[in-house]
């Protein structure tokens, strides 16, 4: 299995910069880095410092729309080369939703069998990110989908303004780690094992999710949900395929843990566009508050249906 670790982050935010860095700090370890860049020109990867490393370029497009075939191709392509590779770095470009390129590798089985998707990571500009959330909407995304959320240019701002960012963003997404970066130096963590998708890793950072708690950021909101009772199984699985099926453009993330009638452990539940994946977690322990918990983000959510249909799913 190869893991893959995503590198989000709206234009000029410092994801080359970081992956650059991440490079260096793990010499032993054998990169294949996909750039994908919006020109006609790629430029990134010329940009990228060890030329050891196979580079592939995928450019004149965005992976998340026009080049998530392409993507597919240069992802068999690898794995017929033969090379020897430990870790896959896909650097978006800066206007894509991390989403439909998760997707691919959640959703594609040929490729999940593969290519295990280990984190998705977004730089966040402390400089310029305000202005990116308020005009594009794709930046919001990064954001939401993300399960680590670097700050760069730490050193370009003052430690008040990289405060309140950090705060502003945990409240957008509650299920994320924040950090602070400056000039790109990777942070003492081993990012490239950070398995942010297994279910151990999500049921702990649930643990951090608040009771209920609703942020909003334009458009763009974040609720979270925690809930005793046993869930109907059928009744959550109709509700979640109808959610991700025809409200996959305006959530842009979901995770949750659920308390499912009949069930001895833990129900992880994450939704990656379209797709959901579902994964038993660790068991209900004795003497343990049975308490679902779940984090919805995306666009004009509203919180009073989901209460109602929280409660409709337990009875
Ligand atoms: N001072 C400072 N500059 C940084 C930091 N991170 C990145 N930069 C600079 O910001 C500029 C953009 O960085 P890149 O790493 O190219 O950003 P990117 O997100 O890959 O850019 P695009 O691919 O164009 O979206 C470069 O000039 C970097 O040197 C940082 O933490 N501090």
């Amino acid at each position: 299995m190869i893991k893959v670790t995503l590198i989000t982050g709206f234009l000029g935010a410092g994801k080359t910069t970081f992956l650059n860095n991440l490079i260096n700090k793990y010499p032993d370890t054998k990169f294949a880095i996909i750039e994908n860049e919006f020109g006609e020109v790629g430029i990134d990867g010329g940009l990228v410092v060890d030329s050891q490393e196979d580079v592939f370029e995928l450019s004149n497009g965005c992976i998340c729309c026009s080049l998530n075939g392409e993507l597919r191709d240069v992802l068999r392509n690898l794995l017929n080369s033969g090379k020897e590779i430990d870790h896959l770095l896909v650097e978006t470009t800066g206007i894509a939703e991390p989403s439909s390129i998760a997707a691919a590798f959640v959703g594609d089985p040929a490729i999940a069998k593969l290519f295990e998707l280990n984190a998705c990571i977004c730089i966040a500009d402390t400089v310029n990110f305000e202005q990116s959330l308020q005009d594009h909407e794709v930046a919001s995304k990064q954001i939401a989908f993300s399960d680590y959320i670097v700050l760069s240019k730490c050193d370009l701002s003052t430690e008040d303004q990289v405060k309140k960012m950090a705060f502003h963003l945990k409240l957008m997404n509650p299920l994320a780690l924040v950090e602070k970066n400056y000039n790109g130096e990777i942070i003492d963590k081993d990012i490239l094992n950070l398995n942010s998708f297994n279910t151990d890793k999500v049921e702990e950072r649930a643990s951090f999710v608040p009771s209920a708690h609703e942020h909003a950021h334009g458009e763009v909101v974040s609720h979270s949900f925690s809930f005793e009772g046993e869930v109907d199984p059928v009744k959550l699985e109709m509700w979640l395929s109808v959610l991700f099926q025809l409200q996959f453009e305006v959530i842009f993330r979901f995770k949750g843990i659920f308390n499912i009638k009949g069930e001895t452990n833990k129900v992880v539940i994450q939704g990656v566009r379209n797709e959901s994946k579902i994964n038993i977690g660790s068991p209900w322990k004795e003497g343990e508050k049975r308490e679902n918990k779940m984090v919805i983000i995306g666009k004009g959510i509203k919180r009073e249906p989901i209460e109602k249909k929280i409660k409709s799913l337990l009875r």
